[in-house]
């Protein structure tokens, strides 16, 4: 299962023969994507289970080479990686035959005389593109959806995790025909060769500016997108909150994967009366969690590295230019340019809000930390921005979360937890606007990669007698049914 370096890069190649393989693959596909329009639920739960069986056989290979990649430690592969593959492939596996049942439902005024149903179809052809940060998770979650839908799928995974791209390329290719499923690895250019493609479906998980390349793609050949995006994900601490399991649940969400989650806290409004305890709280929880100086804190073997050199200078640049805007460094702070791209978990206060840290999404291990006295104010901050994927409240004040909750808008919520909402199957997710458009995860991803098709049955309507010559009757008839019928 080992892919060596040279085996890694031989399989990135864009090379005038790749685009001539995509479009081949594409057009088997193709064909192939009218012969499943008819699977049934059996023949779907079969590759489902066959794709999670391989997955926790595997498992080794997977804690490797997200290891290789950015140093991930083995127990966040199994919970972030692994168990949520396992968690979608089961609750699918549990409920397709249910989701894949024709909705009846019942006639209008309207469209009294007849019977209707809804029927969930496969999309066709679907191009998944994935992203580094979870990219197991992100890239087998919503192929469970597309298999459990009944679909073809090409696969893009990210160039920036190649041992982990390489290991899911050997998957896919051990388990599947490439006329069913085939994944490419490589960079933009390859998604670029995709994406002149007349995908049925387009489901990308990655940054807004991507997410609006891949929009306006899909646009040529007005293709289905769902977009899960990022953004930057607001956390409110109100005085009333249980402080320490706040602070907790900040550095646990925040500090996992290295930050680099797209539904972290980004950043976090305090109430001032709390804002010492808070402080206090979370760097006591990262002594408890990764130890107390930054070398044993290098050296723990629970925390991730950034991703690339690009990304540690991005994120030490955030940094810097909070501390040259007046924000005091409160833990952390300690930055290794060494090969290692290793930041230490760092928290941030006396935040100015014109600094970059409050402008773009951090997507690493930096928590700012901004005061508040009137919670309108911070509605009104929420507000001034991007409608975010996530937003996470503390308090026990139910009126003030319902205020927040009322009062903004986010892609999902959670009160006095945080990042749990992912692993819901019962609930859509996703983010609104710049933060995703559509839903994934349960029916909610089935119904993402089908189309729901509208079926009327005729028994007995009376539709034909408003047909022309627009007769007395007809007139009298039609004023009654504006009148009457609606
Ligand atoms: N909503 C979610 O579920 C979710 C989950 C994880 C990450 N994210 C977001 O993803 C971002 C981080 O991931 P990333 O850095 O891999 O994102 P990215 O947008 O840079 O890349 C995502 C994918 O798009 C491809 N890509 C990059 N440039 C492209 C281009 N010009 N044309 C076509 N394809 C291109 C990449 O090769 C990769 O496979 C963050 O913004 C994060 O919030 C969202």
């Amino acid at each position: 299962m080992n892919m060596t370096d040279q085996q890694i890069n031989s399989s990135a190649n864009t090379s005038p023969a790749q685009t001539e393989n995509i479009k081949r693959v594409f057009d088997k596909q193709k064909s192939n994507a009218l012969i499943l329009r008819t699977s049934t639920a059996d023949n779907r739960i079969a590759k489902i289970k066959k794709l999670r069986d391989a997955v926790l056989a595997r498992r080794e290979a997977i804690y490797k080479a997200c290891y290789d990649d950015f140093r991930k430690p083995e127990t966040e592969v199994d919970l972030t990686e692994i168990f949520p593959v396992k968690l979608e492939a089961n609750h699918a596996i549990q409920h397709l035959r249910k989701w894949m049942k024709p909705v009846n439902v019942m006639p209008t005024k309207a469209t009294f005389g007849t019977r209707s149903h809804i029927r969930y179809e496969p999309m066709g052809v679907n191009l998944i593109i994935s992203p580094w940060n979870y990219p197991v998770n992100l890239t087998l979650c919503p192929l469970v959806s597309a298999i459990a839908a009944g679909n073809t799928v090409m696969i893009k995974p990210s160039e920036m995790t190649p041992h982990t791209s390489a290991f899911l390329r050997e998957l896919i290719e051990d388990l599947f025909d490439e006329n069913e499923i085939a994944l490419f690895e490589g960079d933009a250019t390859v998604s670029q060769q995709l994406l002149d493609l007349p995908f049925n479906h387009i489901f990308f998980t990655g940054s807004p500016a991507v997410g609006k390349i891949v929009m306006a793609a899909a646009a040529k050949h007005l293709s289905k997108v769902t977009l899960e995006l990022g953004g930057k994900s607001p956390t409110i601490i109100d005085q009333s909150a249980n402080i320490k399991q706040a602070a907790k649940t900040m550095a646990f969400t925040k500090y996992t994967n290295n930050g680099q989650t797209c539904i972290a806290p980004d950043y976090v409004y305090v109430h001032h009366a709390v804002q010492h305890d808070f402080v206090a709280a979370v760097k006591q929880e990262i002594n408890r969690a990764y130890g107390q100086t930054p070398d044993v804190q290098q050296a723990s073997p629970d925390y991730a590295r950034i991703i690339n050199n690009n990304h540690f200078n991005r994120i030490k640049g955030l940094a810097d230019d909070a501390i040259a805007h007046g924000a005091q460094l409160d833990a952390g702070g300690i930055t290794q340019d060494d090969g290692e791209n290793f930041i230490s978990p760092t928290v941030l206060s006396n935040i100015d809000k014109t600094s970059k840290i409050m402008q773009e999404e951090i997507f690493g291990p930096l928590l700012p930390i901004l005061v508040f006295d009137d919670i309108n104010e911070v509605i009104d901050h929420i507000n001034s921005n991007e409608k975010p994927l996530a937003l996470y409240i503390f308090t026990k004040d139910q009126e003030l979360a319902q205020k927040v909750l009322n009062e903004t808008s986010s892609g999902d919520a959670c009160i006095n937890t945080g990042l749990i909402h992912y692993l819901h199957a019962n609930l859509p997710f996703g983010g609104v606007n710049h933060s995703g458009i559509g839903k994934s995860h349960g029916i909610y991803g089935f119904r993402a990669f089908s189309h729901e098709r509208s079926v009327v049955r005729n028994l007995f309507a009376p539709t034909l007698l408003l047909a022309p010559p627009y007769n007395k009757f007809v007139k009298w008839l039609a004023k009654s049914v504006v009148k009457y019928m609606s």
